[in-house]
């Protein structure tokens, strides 16, 4: 018999990887028929009724277990209909249904489902679910990553020359913000590195860090939702996550880089021109 005492996540855990692949499964489908794009904060931040869709399965396949009222629940979409998006203390979700809605939109092959559980502020499992190729990442903490339920480790590579990079471009246009993303790419292509490289979701780009694929995935401008899942995978998987200044990782701050190791993380710090995004969970501004 199950002791829930000792294991309190186990089942929620086992139930994440079975409402991702359902997810999963619902994407898939969604994609064979025509897809509705519409927008969100500007033309360029798509959404389809998939993504909302979906975010409703998940988050309703989640309160019909757990009980509504004991877990709280950060999904992109509720949050992009005006839901908060604070982590408190309580056990909380955080959801992306759909991240790389773009290459789902374009049918750009990599498109996940990314659902994290964090108790305490403290992320304890996440599961990412790179539906087109059939990709189920998981990781629990202190119990190890897997893909596919066979182990995943990040690359021993320590010697930047030899490393490939990932990042995105995110979706704010302004001139100096894009300016400022295309130099610090310069820079890094410039050290040399082997290759920079961007699949459209961060879910996926962290799960290929820790799989060993590439050396390091950073953006600033990312979302919890997309990173909470891919937060856990990659450090189970024996990587690292830091802020883009080199302090510590702050999940709400939109900002990461993500890498195998401290000597890659470090050096490619070194070339990012920082620049600000506001917290998830703040205030937004009146127009
Ligand atoms: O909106 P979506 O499809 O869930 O998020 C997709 C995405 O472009 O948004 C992030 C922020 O730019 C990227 O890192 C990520 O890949
Ligand atoms: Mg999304």
């Amino acid at each position: 018999m199950e002791n829930h005492s000792e294991d309190p996540w186990q089942r929620a855990y086992d139930f994440a990887v079975e409402v991702a692949r359902k997810a999963g499964e619902e994407i898939r489908k969604a994609g064979e028929s025509e897809i509705k794009v519409m927008t969100k904060s500007c033309i360029v931040d798509l959404v389809t009724k998939t993504d909302e869709r979906v975010e409703k399965i998940i988050i309703g396949s989640l309160k019909e277990k757990f009980g509504e009222g004991t877990h709280c629940f950060i999904g992109e979409e509720s949050v992009a209909k005006g839901e908060p998006c604070i982590l408190t203390d309580k056990p909380t979700w955080i959801i992306d249904p759909v991240d790389g809605t773009t290459n789902f939109v374009h049918r750009f092959p990599f498109v996940a489902v990314s659902i994290a559980f964090a108790v305490n502020k403290q992320l304890e499992f996440g599961v990412v679910y790179s539906c087109l190729e059939d990709k189920m990442y998981k990781a629990r903490r202190g119990r190890g990553a897997f893909c596919n339920d066979e182990p995943i480790q990040v690359s021993d590579v320590k010697d930047i020359h030899k490393s490939i990079i990932m990042s995105e471009y995110g979706i704010d246009r302004s001139p100096d913000k894009v300016n400022k993303i295309f130099t610090t790419m310069q820079k890094i292509l410039c050290i040399p590195v082997h290759g920079l490289r961007g699949s459209g979701t961060a879910a996926t780009n962290m799960c290929l860090v820790a799989t060993g694929a590439v050396e390091a995935f950073f953006e600033i401008g990312i979302h919890c939702w997309d990173i909470a899942a891919g937060a856990v995978i990659v450090q189970e998987a024996g990587g690292i996550l830091l802020d883009v200044d080199g302090g510590p990782f702050d999940l709400m701050s939109r900002r990461m880089v993500c890498a195998n190791n401290y000597i890659i993380a470090k050096r490619i710090i070194k070339e990012i021109d920082v620049f600000t995004a506001r917290r998830d969970g703040a205030p937004i501004p009146k127009q």
